[in-house]
């Protein structure tokens, strides 16, 4: 039997743990961003933990088995069975009830002993961290005294860990009983014996004891057990929750596109008095602030603006990756909340430089841009041609099959050469990736936030002239730091400060205004500027 459940149990172990494994990745699929950010901080559930629970059930049961084995065979063999079966509980009693665990429950410790805290601080300043500073500076022999005065002022206050030092009482009293209990079971045996020695022998006294300690040991075993099933139990159900964790944002019943009220240049977009600050997010202030204005269908839009002013946060609220706080959100003239959102997903490109890599292969990496075609390799090569992959990938060795493994390139380097590419790489990689999807044929609505941050000067102008080329005249929006032929071909640049659409218009009209926009083009343009003073 042992034999089959040591042979058994890492197979059923696989299946328990492969098959929570699937529903929390099927679960964890289906989340939107500010409800996963949310689960990320609270649920730390593993798949692991639902086969711990069915171990700790099958523990118990199978404790519970030899504990009624053993009581029946204590019952059976002594004269007063009952008083004994229950003279051998007292003792596991008192020691599960009547002792302290720390394990068993949630603690945070901490020490407000400031000559203990002295000696910790010390013993960190005599490390390596510390050896530049301590070997120059020649404060070694400090360091020693100050030990030795610390070490004094503490005496004798015991340092042990949190788990040993909670154990301890004030009386011995707890102690003394438990100790006592143990003999309980005995001392009636003995008492019986004196009364009436013919029915006792040296034999049954031998095997009561052993059966006592036995039961003694099987009680405390299913305590703890029960204990720490509790605990799987509750996060068995907590893994079942998570498929039913509702999105915080909601979609609509409204299909899209619907073309009896959209345009065939594209999705328009209206903001109307919009604000919105990020859940859990540190600063006070709104990341976006009453902001109002009109992307009309097919136009070429940059957002131009400083760090920090919001630029990224209007393309998330446009892709519906977050919902506003306040105001409204009109996409072909209905609320962006009424449309089925994974309507809204399929029409839309998203490009920017927070996109990574997949640890799949190179072609999966662009062919997931759309995802129904992910296997052809034709269109595959088309969207990494445009998107500047194409000498990426023939500089490979396996070519499209090259697999990257971001996480597992440090592990694996010394075994096997991965292919690594350089940041300017990675962004064509997942430009194309953005290609890809424009060859779906379904974009109406394409987002280029700084994507060429790592690119050559050459490969950012060729990007965009694609990305503009891909885009057929469907509404676009780039974000951008930089000022040239985007921002001069705009048909509306929008200056954003401080959350606030401070200025909108066209380049010629934001230069005539000689704000904001004409202020941040300037400084860039002063930098190119010819200095006759050289
Ligand atoms: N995920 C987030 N959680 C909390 N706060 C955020 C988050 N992302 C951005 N912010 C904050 O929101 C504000 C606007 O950020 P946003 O990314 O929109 O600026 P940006 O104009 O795109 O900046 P940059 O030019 O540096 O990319 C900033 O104060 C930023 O710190």
């Amino acid at each position: 039997m042992t034999w089959a459940s040591e042979y058994v149990a890492p197979m059923l172990g696989t299946r328990v743990r492969l098959h929570f494994e699937e529903y929390i990745l099927r679960a964890k699929l289906r989340l939107d961003l500010p409800t996963g950010a949310d689960l990320n901080k609270e649920s730390s559930v593993t798949a692991m933990q639902a086969w711990h629970a069915f171990i700790y059930l099958s523990e118990i049961f199978q404790q519970t088995l030899q504990l009624s084995s053993q009581i029946l065979f204590i019952f059976q063999q002594t004269n007063g069975g009952l008083i004994f079966t229950l003279l051998s509980l007292v003792n596991p009693v008192l020691v599960t009830k009547g002792s302290r665990y720390l394990w068993l429950q949630a603690f945070v410790f901490y020490s407000d002993n400031l000559s203990y805290l002295r000696l910790r601080a010390l013993s960190l300043l005599a490390s390596d961290d510390y050896r530049e500073d301590f070997v120059s500076g020649h404060i070694g022999p400090w360091i020693s005294a100050e030990y030795k005065k610390a070490r004094e002022r503490l005496g004798s206050i015991s340092t042990s860990e949190p788990f040993s030092a909670y154990r301890l009482r004030a009386t011995p009293i707890m102690s003394i009983l438990t100790r006592l209990s143990g003999d309980f079971p005995m001392l009636f045996w003995a008492a019986n014996a004196i009364l009436d020695p013919k029915n006792y022998t040296v034999t049954s006294f031998a095997i009561l004891q052993q059966h006592s300690q036995a039961l003694n040991l099987t009680c405390q075993t299913i305590y703890f057990n029960f204990a720490e099933a509790v605990t799987s139990f509750s996060q068995v159900k907590e893994l079942y929750e998570l498929a039913n964790i509702e999105n915080k944002i909601p979609g609509g019943d409204q299909a899209y596109p619907n073309f009896a009220h959209n345009s065939e240049k594209g999705m328009g977009f209206e903001l109307k008095n919009v604000s919105f600050a990020y859940p859990g997010g540190k600063s006070k202030d709104n990341a976006i602030k009453n902001v109002s204005l009109k992307i009309p269908a097919g136009h070429l839009v940059v957002i131009v603006g400083a760090n920090g002013s919001g630029k990224s946060t209007i393309i998330k609220l446009l892709n519906r990756l977050y919902d506003v706080d306040s105001g409204e959100i009109i996409v072909d003239g209905l609320p962006i909340k009424d449309y089925r959102i994974a309507d809204l997903r399929k029409v839309q490109a998203l490009l920017t430089q927070d996109h990574k890599l997949y640890p799949l292969t190179l072609a999966e990496n662009i062919g997931l841009g759309h995802p129904d075609h992910v296997d052809n390799i034709d269109m595959i090569l088309q969207a990494a041609e445009s998107g500047g992959a194409d000498g990426v990938i023939k500089r490979q060795n396996d070519g499209v099959n090259t697999v990257l493994h971001p996480k597992l390139k440090s592990i694996l380097d010394g075994l096997e050469k991965k292919a690594e590419l350089s940041g300017g790489e990675k962004q064509r990689i997942v430009a194309s990736r953005t290609f890809m999807r424009f060859l779906s044929g379904n974009i109406r609505f394409a987002v280029a936030d700084e994507p060429s941050s790592a690119l050559d000067p050459k490969g950012e102008h060729q990007l965009f002239q694609r990305l503009r080329e891909s885009g057929g005249g469907k509404t676009m929006i780039f974000v951008t730091h930089r000022f040239g032929h985007l921002t001069k071909h705009a048909d509306l640049i929008i200056c954003m400060k401080e959350g606030e659409a401070i200025e909108m218009g066209t380049h010629k009209e934001l230069m005539a205004r000689g704000g904001e926009y004409s202020e941040l083009y300037n400084v860039e343009a002063q930098a190119f500027a010819v200095d006759t003073t050289l």
